[in-house]
């Protein structure tokens, strides 16, 4: 079996974070493993309160991890603060991390800051360069590629400039655009089209947390870059097909094996 690692945070409502990543892993057939880098008091609501994990405590994790298991594909995900960051950083690079997939969660769907805004520099510096795919949203994409996205074209200049900064491949997610929900992968020579029409729900709690495990998942498995996104584009609208009006507002995803096996996705 293979095995991939989250390095995100914890989020105690099960939509978003490790427990999201955890569950994709397991749909797709990983064993799963995690490194928490921060513990949210989170729901569907909203973020109550963040606590950072000391950086002896994350290097130790991966330590533990590394020294002891093989890894086919590492999910970055919240990393709060710069000393984080170069934890991570530095640790991936001493194991030599491959299949690293970079999700650069900034803001909570609610707008709580779980990047303190001076960490995005150490992001951009620190882990972009180890990324074999980088996956922002909208609003992150706008931030690191520092340029303001409304449409297709834009969202594939933003793709050009986020490769220059040292991403391998850039995914840059359309979610947060009024019309479908188009995706659009770019590997420094060519662009790939990823649409799915949009799905009228309000429950995409963690829809990102998944789709950058459900692609680490993949990679892990042996898949390339645009087969691992492909795949997984077709597992989240799944998961947002099927999300779940749990809790009083915004719902998460829902991680059902075998909705990804009837899909015939396995
Ligand atoms: N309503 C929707 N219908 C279909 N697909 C959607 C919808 N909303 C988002 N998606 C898809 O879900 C994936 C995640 O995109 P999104 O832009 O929502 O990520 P995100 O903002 O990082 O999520 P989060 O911060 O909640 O984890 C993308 O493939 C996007 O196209
Ligand atoms: C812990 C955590 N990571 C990522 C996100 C982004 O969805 C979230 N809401 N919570």
């Amino acid at each position: 079996m293979k095995k991939v690692l989250t390095i995100a945070g914890s989020d105690s409502s099960g939509g978003a974070g490790i427990q999201a990543d955890l569950k994709a892993f397991s749909a797709q057939g990983v064993f799963g493993m995690s490194v928490i880098t921060a513990v949210t008091a989170q729901n569907t609501q909203g973020v109550l309160a963040v606590q950072d994990i000391e950086p002896e405590i994350i290097a130790k994790q991966i330590e533990a991890i590394f020294e002891d298991i093989e890894v086919d594909a590492v999910k970055i995900g919240m990393v709060s603060r710069p000393v984080t960051i170069h934890t991570i950083a530095a640790k991936l690079r001493q194991y030599q991390a491959v299949n690293v997939v970079l999700d650069p969660v900034m803001v909570s769907k609610s707008g709580y800051h779980l990047l303190q805004p001076e960490a995005q520099a150490a992001l951009v510096q620190e882990l972009l360069p180890l990324a074999a795919l980088v996956t922002p949203n909208i609003p992150e994409a706008e931030v690191i590629a520092g340029m303001s996205i409304h449409n297709l074209t834009d969202m594939e200049e933003a793709a050009r400039r986020i490769h220059r900064l040292g991403a391998a491949c850039v995914l840059v997610k359309g979610g947060h655009l009024p019309d479908d929900a188009t995706d659009i992968l770019y590997d420094g020579s060519r662009f790939e089209y990823l649409a799915a029409k949009r799905i009228a729900t309000k429950n995409t709690h963690g829809t990102g947390c998944t789709l950058s495990s459900a692609i680490a998942a993949n990679m892990g498995k042996g898949c390339a870059v645009t087969e691992a996104v492909k795949r997984a584009k077709e597992y989240i609208t799944i998961a947002i097909e099927h999300s779940l009006a749990i809790g009083k507002g915004v719902g998460p995803t829902h991680h059902f094996y075998e909705l990804y096996r009837k899909a015939g996705l396995e």
